[in-house]
């Protein structure tokens, strides 16, 4: 049986860790939780991960359809999706005025009638996430809100510009405003096996992200298989990823249920390992809100209640929005709103 999925594919609960890891530094925008402070390079422990695919994929295979929930519990499930959704545009056509209407959705994701019916007063979304360019557009557009702006960085999203420079555009996205960093870690050192290549760029990556919050974008599409995908996780981690996020939204094959449930057996096992919480972030191709359910439920399952949190798992999606606006729309009047009645979402 390897270390992460049990011959049955079966989840097994989080465990306490018993050493807590009493060096973090204690951060309100992270729930009040300790930041990763990372940890040195452990190849023992990550080349000591493999992947049952088999097991993995009956596993997610069990997933949809199972124990869905309905009615006011789905209308409340979908709700918080909301509030974990990094409301996305990365497009080459982005303008200021595109981030702005982006940001208003952002504000206010769900109709103040419908939020109303549903019982609740205000919710807004994990965060906003665009191109360094659009950083100033959309802080300007959040200010007086507590949503933050996250940048993708490093030469996004094939992470192939010259290493100082990737490291400078960290630089000047945390200048220009941006509290959260979704850096793309370079390909070929997991596929060449180059692991202390990997860790040296992430740590870099973290450190020149400051205070900044950063998003470690495995591209797992690139990544070849899902063992890969599990190592690259805990290198990422080990070297102080606040995050682990699937995609750029720009791969072949963006977020699936497999490569999920590997990334996250990998948050428990280093929490496991050093009492550290490090989020989740599954994007590209999101944009159900059946999935998003799905991918919820695999957070709860797996990880527990505390994962399903903003603070510790968001939807990296450009579209999901308007499916669940639809769906809740449903819920209160028994009537599907037309797609195009949700724009920017
Ligand atoms: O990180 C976010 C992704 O780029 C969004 O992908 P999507 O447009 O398929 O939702």
């Amino acid at each position: 049986m390897d270390s992460q999925i049990a011959d049955n594919g079966a989840p097994t609960p989080v465990k306490a860790p018993a050493d807590q890891a009493a060096a973090s530094v204690a951060n309100a925008s992270h729930g009040g939780l300790p930041r990763n402070p990372g940890m040195p390079l452990d190849l023992d422990w990550a080349l000591g991960i493999e992947a049952n695919t088999s097991a993995i994929e009956r596993r997610c295979a069990s997933l949809p359809g199972r124990r869905t929930v309905k009615k006011d519990h789905q209308a409340a499930w979908l709700l918080k999706a909301v509030t974990c959704i990094d409301l996305t545009t990365l497009a080459g056509d982005d303008t200021d005025a595109r981030v702005q209407r982006l940001c208003a959705k952002a504000r206010q994701p769900v109709r103040a009638d419908i939020l109303s019916d549903l019982g609740m007063s205000k919710i807004t979304t994990g965060a906003v996430c665009v191109y360094h360019d659009m950083i100033p557009a959309a802080v300007r557009a959040l200010h007086g809100t507590d949503i933050p702006v996250a940048a993708v960085s490093t030469g996004f999203p094939a992470g192939l510009s010259p290493f100082h420079l990737r490291v400078e555009e960290i630089r000047e996205s945390v200048k220009a405003g941006a509290r959260e960093i979704d850096i793309v870690i370079s390909r070929r050192h997991v596929l060449t096996g180059n692991w202390q290549a990997l860790y040296d760029e992430m740590k870099a990556f973290r450190e020149a992200c400051g205070e900044a919050h950063v998003k470690a974008i495995l591209a797992t599409g690139e990544l070849g298989t899902l063992r890969n995908v599990a190592r690259a996780s805990m290198i990422c981690m080990m070297a102080g990823a606040d995050f682990i996020k699937t995609s750029t939204g720009k791969e072949g094959v963006n977020a699936t249920l497999p490569v999920s449930l590997v990334m996250i057996r990998a948050i428990r096992d280093y929490y496991e390992r050093t009492g550290v919480h490090v989020g989740y972030k599954p994007a590209g191709g999101i944009s159900k809100a059946k999935d998003a359910l799905v991918y919820l439920s695999l957070m709860k399952e797996e990880l527990g209640n505390r994962w399903v949190q903003p603070d510790l798992f968001r939807f990296g999606a450009s579209s999901l929005l308007g499916d669940i606006e639809r769906q809740l729309e449903h819920h209160v009047t028994g009537a599907y709103s037309a797609g195009y009645r949700h724009p920017m979402a």
